[in-house]
């Protein structure tokens, strides 16, 4: 059997997690958990969880460690068998060093974007609020403009992905990031890359992924025959 991977994105609001999730899920065969995605389920089905960090979301302030560890990780204990790349958690260090304890990470991905790209990437986000789907009306707008191409339903922008709002928010995620990268470097797997086009970064995640999979699995296969 092969060996199972296991990856976290890290990167300020903008960055292009989501975006590069998913292709490294459509890709590479790996499942994508997305903490904000995973938090609207909640939500929508109107957990006890849901319903408390709803309160926070509403506030943009970020949900409890507490919160976010107590849902996360019997998750992630449901996916023993599955490869996973995990965005938007860890996103403080208390985050980082529950997972830590709950599971061995193979790669963690940092994406390191320019403020003026992140500025004008979130200017043109539209999101559908139900469903979570994102849309850049430059990069992939949505088929009719202003409206969500799955339910028909209208887009919304968000309060805080204005400009004025965002330098603060990437401060924040700044002051808060720090130590879970500092962490992630010291354990030797942190990758960044930095650039202003996902385009240009993805080659060169797709192929440290392809080298770690493959060199994960071809040892795991030379342990199994040995
Ligand atoms: N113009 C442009 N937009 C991008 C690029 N990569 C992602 N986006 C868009 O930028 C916004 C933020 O990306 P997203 O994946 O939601 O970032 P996240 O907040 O880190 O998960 C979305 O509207 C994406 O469609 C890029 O290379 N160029
Ligand atoms: N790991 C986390 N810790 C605390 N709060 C979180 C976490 N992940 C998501 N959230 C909350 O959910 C909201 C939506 O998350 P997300 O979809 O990742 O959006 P964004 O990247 O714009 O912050 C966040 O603004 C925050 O309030």
């Amino acid at each position: 059997m092969s060996k199972l991977f296991r990856a976290v994105i890290m990167g300020p609001p903008g960055s292009g997690k989501g975006t590069i999730s998913e292709r490294i899920a459509q890709s590479f065969g790996l499942q994508h958990l997305s903490s904000g995605d995973f938090l609207r389920e909640n939500i929508a089905a109107n957990t006890e969880a849901g319903v408390l960090a709803k309160t926070y979301i509403e506030k943009r302030l970020l949900v409890p460690d507490h919160v976010m560890t107590r849902l996360l990780l019997p998750r992630l204990e449901e996916m023993t068998r599955h490869s996973w790349i995990l965005d938007g958690f860890p996103r403080t260090l208390a985050q980082a060093e529950a997972l830590s304890r709950a599971c061995e990470l193979d790669v963690v991905i940092s994406l390191n974007i320019p403020l003026e790209t992140l500025k004008e990437r979130l200017r043109h986000r539209w999101i559908h609020p139900a469903s979570g789907r994102v849309y850049n009306l430059c990069f992939n707008p949505p088929r009719m403009q202003g409206v969500d191409d799955i339910s028909g339903e209208p887009l919304i922008q968000h309060e805080d992905d204005r400009p004025e709002a965002l330098v603060a928010r990437l401060r924040h995620y700044k002051d808060v990031a720090k130590p879970v990268i500092d962490l992630y470097k010291a354990k030797n797997i942190l990758h960044t890359f930095s650039d202003t086009d996902t385009d240009r970064i993805w080659p060169h995640i797709s192929s440290l992924l392809n080298t770690k999979i493959r060199t994960d699995q071809s040892s795991a296969q030379r342990a199994s025959t040995n």
